[in-house]
């Protein structure tokens, strides 16, 4: 279980000129479930988007699965969650749809569903129990279930890595402790993950790594920083209230 999935090496990457990451370097190999920490306005995102190839990398390099990212092309084996994406709302899908076009990267839009692909879709649902709701509007749905949903249609492409964009922030006790309970058997398959989180709340035993983003680099990784003052409230719940002027620590967020 050691070959590297995701390979960040002296990543450099601003918008506008503007650098964000100055040199960020980091390897994750399959089976890691990496959080990504910092305080907001670090470049978390930024870092998974350069991962991904949504932002262009000034210098440096990144590797996919162990192919250089601009020819890399099995984009089925990842699946993203972008932060806040306010699912469907407005949309009239229903959760089964959302869910479905997940599956899309695997099958291709030309041929119709088959049995495998109603298979996963069936499995992603019931992993983030949303079994009961398949038929439902995802607008009828809460913020949280809208993110679950978001989430199962990652998992019906059945990926090798997930890449999460604070998937839990925001989110009700009900809908993390589904989510962690859908990102432990992702795990417990083989799946390999990296997520930006401001809180791991149910999450934090499933994380096997933290990498924390501070000042354009890299400034820690390795074990799971300690949850400090405030943060360490169970019922703190976060939604990016601090300025980016706070100083950071480890878990500043
Ligand atoms: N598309 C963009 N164009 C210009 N600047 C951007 C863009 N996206 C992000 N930035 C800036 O880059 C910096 C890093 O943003 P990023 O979203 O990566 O941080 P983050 O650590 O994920 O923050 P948060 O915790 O608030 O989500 C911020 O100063 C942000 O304003």
């Amino acid at each position: 279980m050691t070959s590297p999935v995701i390979t960040v090496t002296h990543g450099v990457v601003g918008y506008d000129g503007r650098p964000v990451l100055r040199d960020v370097s980091l390897t994750v190999t399959a089976g890691e479930v990496v959080a990504v920490l910092g305080a907001n306005g670090s470049g978390k995102s930024t870092l998974i988007r350069a991962v991904l190839g949504l932002v262009p990398l000034v210098s440096g390099s990144v590797t996919l699965f162990d192919h250089p990212l601009r020819r890399f092309r099995q984009w089925h084996r990842i699946g993203y969650v972008p932060q806040r994406l306010g699912a469907g709302s407005g949309v009239p899908a229903t959760v089964r749809e959302v869910v479905a076009s997940g599956r899309l990267a695997r099958r291709g839009v030309l041929r119709p569903p088959g049995r495998a692909d109603r298979d996963a879709v069936d499995a992603a649902l019931a992993s983030v129990g949303l079994a009961d709701r398949a038929g439902d509007p995802v607008a009828t749905l809460s913020g949280g279930q809208q993110q679950r949903t978001l989430i199962a249609r990652a998992l019906a492409g059945q990926p090798e890595l997930l890449v999460l964009d604070e998937p839990t922030a925001g989110v009700d006790a009900a809908s993390q402790e589904a989510f962690a309970g859908a990102l432990k058997d992702f795990v417990a398959g083989g799946g390999t993950v990296l997520l930006v989180a401001h809180e791991l709340g149910p999450l934090r035993p499933l994380i096997s790594r933290a990498v924390v983003v501070h000042a354009g680099g890299i400034a820690h990784d390795g074990a799971v920083p300690e949850p400090a003052g405030h943060h360490a409230d169970p019922d703190h719940d976060h939604v990016h209230p601090h300025g980016p002027d706070e100083p950071a620590g480890l878990w500043s967020s």
